[in-house]
Parts: structure tokens; sequence; C-alpha cells
């Protein structure tokens, strides 16, 4: 077996507090040096990276003299904020001296919940990429209290990787990978090579956090994998300061804990935006828009609709019907049923005059959309 990073082409990486602080001692620009440098390779090869940060409280902490932990929200909240300039700071130089530009995006569960947020999440993840920057993912630690927290950047991980349908998650930490028991406490853990992603046996072996700067331990990065698998993405949990592991990793050399997605992604993908999507009308496309959107791969214009049904707002699923109301496609709409009824049949150029604002030329753009 290769590694499932091998053929992945886009790929959150998820960096925990105690490998980016050096144990809470400051921020590692060594290692921090090296991710970027072997992240910098992995774009050369045309794989697309996002990387999920840590590290802001512990960074704050040590910023502020805090000696332990504070309880109090708000002082983690003074420590997120503080810490998180050293962090866009580090990587924003680090990526420079490889002639790559950063992007610092904070993240609440807010965000994710409400749909026309995700969509512009999602949207400027993708310009992001597509623009050849590496967007630096964090929780907007400053604004979420206790219960509305993600809590721990594995699962803000997890969730990117749904959000923007990356094909693997790579959890770097501070152990080799997943053990059968926390290797901190129990010398005699075997390490596990390779598992499916969800099996419930690996909740049994994960353990809480083993120093006091991590937060999720290793059963946030199990239930991470799942989550991850959810959309088609494969986990692998490895050691961060092994050498060169994003590399050799791509090269599909098997290092760390492998966690297999057990569908396809393309089948999760579908899945997912099913599961988690409803529709919430339709758009009827000409013979012309069900070519382009099928076999050219092209996003769809509102010139290529003929009717629209059920009423939707900004943000929200609706299928793509060919004529004989047949669903060849699903996506995220660009506008409110009101608006595409107006603009439909219609080059982008009219949309002005007609609705008073320039929007967006597609009605689903490419990026938020599963042929099916
Ligand atoms: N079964 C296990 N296998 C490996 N590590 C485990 C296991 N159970 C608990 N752990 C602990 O999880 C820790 C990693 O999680 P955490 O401290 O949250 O790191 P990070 O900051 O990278 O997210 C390890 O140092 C280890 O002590
Ligand atoms: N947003 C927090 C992340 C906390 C967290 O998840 O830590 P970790 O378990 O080390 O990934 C911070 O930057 O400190």
């Amino acid at each position: 077996m290769n590694s499932v990073i091998q053929n992945a082409q886009r790929l959150i990486i998820k960096v925990g507090s105690s490998l980016v602080t050096n144990d809470g001692h400051g921020l590692d620009h060594a290692a921090i040096s090296k991710w970027s440098d072997q992240i910098a390779r992995l774009r050369l090869q045309g794989k697309e990276v996002i990387l999920v940060s840590s590290g802001a409280i512990a960074e704050g902490m040590l910023q502020l003299g805090f000696e332990k932990r504070p309880s109090d929200i708000h002082e983690l909240q003074a420590c997120a904020a503080v810490g998180q300039m050293g962090l866009a700071q580090i990587y924003q130089t680090s990526f420079q001296s490889h002639g790559l530009q950063t992007a610092q995006v904070l993240l609440t569960h807010a965000d994710l919940a409400d749909r026309e947020r995700y969509l512009n999440a999602r949207s400027t993840l993708f310009t992001l990429l597509r623009l050849g920057v590496i967007p630096i993912i964090n929780e907007n630690d400053t604004v979420v209290t206790d219960e509305i927290k993600f809590g721990d950047n594995d699962t803000l991980g997890a969730l990117v990787a749904n959000l923007i349908e990356a094909d693997a998650l790579i959890i770097l930490t501070d152990q080799k990978g997943l053990f059968t028991a926390d290797p901190r406490k129990n010398p005699d853990a075997k390490f596990v090579t390779v598992a499916q992603a969800g099996d419930p046996k690996l909740e049994e072996m994960a353990g809480g956090a083993g120093s006091s700067i991590g937060r999720g331990g290793m059963l946030t990065k199990i239930l991470a994998a799942k989550r991850a698998s959810s959309s088609g993405a494969h986990t692998v949990i490895a050691w961060g300061r092994e050498n060169d592991a994003l590399i050799r990793l791509a090269n599909g050399e098997l290092i760390g804990t492998q966690l297999v997605a057990p569908n396809s992604h393309l089948q999760a993908r579908k899945q997912w935006m099913a599961d988690h999507l409803q529709t919430a009308g339709s758009a009827i496309l000409d013979s012309g828009a069900v070519q382009k959107v099928i076999h050219e791969g092209k996003s769809l214009l509102p010139i290529g609709v003929t009717r629209i049904k059920g009423e939707f707002g900004r943000g929200e699923i609706i299928s793509c019907l060919d004529e004989s109301g047949r669903e060849i496609a699903r996506g995220l709409s660009n506008y409110s049923s009101a608006e595409a009824l107006l603009i439909l049949r219609h080059k982008s150029s009219d949309f002005m005059t007609i609705l008073g604002y320039d929007g967006a030329p597609e009605l689903i753009h490419r990026d938020n959309m599963i042929v099916l």
C-alpha cells in the first residue's frame, strides 16, 4: 500500500500547538521553516495546500507572561489575539522566502453553520488557492465562548476539509501517529500503521492531550478523521518533526497512521452534498448549458437557464435539470430565485441594468457544483 497522500491534489495540513510553539517555549522558527519549505515543494508538484495552525494561545501566553494557561475565557482570548500576530508574521516571512503569499483566515463555528457565510468562506478559500496563496487558518478565538467553540483545531481541520472537498487531511502532532493506547502512559502501546477512518475501535485507543499545551489529544484527531472521511478525505496523523514527512508522504511513503476514507471521494462528496445541503429549488438548463456543465466542466451561467422552480436564497443548493427533468448537477446558487428569474436568459453584462448591481457572472460557480 502507498500513502493516501500520494494521489491527493488538495490537502489540509494541520499543525498542533505543541509543535508550533516548541511545547510553549516560543514559536519554532526552524520547524515552521521546514514545513513551509516542504509545502512550497508540494505547490511545485501542483498540489493545493491549506494550513490550519494552532499555537495562538500558547504564543500569546508566552508574550503576556502567563506561566499557566489562564482559566478566564477573556484572558485566553487576549492571549489568542496577541499570539495570532506572531503566528501570522512567522508564516508570512517563512513562505515569502519561497516567493509564496499567505492569507490569514479566522473562522468560527457560526461561520460554517450559516449558509451564506459558509459559501463566502468557501469561495474565498477557492479564490486564494487559485491565486496561488497559502491560506493559514485558525479559530477566531476572540469572538467565541466555550459553548460555541470548535475548541480544537483537529475538528476545524476536518470541517475545512469538508468545506472545500479536500482529498486529504494531514494532522502533524508530537507523536509518530496513533498507538493502541497513549504512549506517554503506556510504553507497551503498539503503533497503528493503517486503519479505516470512522472505525469505532480507534476511539477506544485514543486518549486526551498528552501535554498542557495541546487541547484535543488523539481522540479529536480520530474524530476529525471520521468527519473528514464523510466528504471523502483520507487522513494521516504523523510526527511533525519527521524529516521531510510531507514530501515523503506525497511520494507514497507510509509515514504515520493512515486513516483511509471508506467511500471514494466522489461518492462521499455526492453523499455529503445530498445529506448536508437540501435542494431548495431548481434551474432548467437548455441543451447548450447541459453540454457545458456535463462535458466541458464549465460553470452554469444564467444565459443557459430557461426556467427557475421553487424559492431559494443566495447560497442555497439547487438542482440543475435538463429539459426532460433529469437532474444532471447540483450546487450552491449565487442568486436568490427572485433574482435568478430576472437574469435568466441574460448575459452578465446586462445584470447591472436588471438588478441594479454587478453580481457574479455565474448562477452556480463550478467550484460550488457537483455533476451527478
Ligand atoms: N492512542 C494514542 N496514540 C498516540 N497519542 C495519544 C494517544 N492517546 C492520547 N495521546 C496523546 O495525544 C497527544 C497529542 O495530542 P495534543 O497534545 O492535543 O497535540 P496537538 O497539539 O498536536 O493537537 C500525544 O502527545 C499523546 O500523549
Ligand atoms: N485556536 C487555538 C487552537 C487550540 C488547539 O486546537 O490546539 P491543538 O490541540 O494544539 O491543535 C490556538 O491557536 O491556540
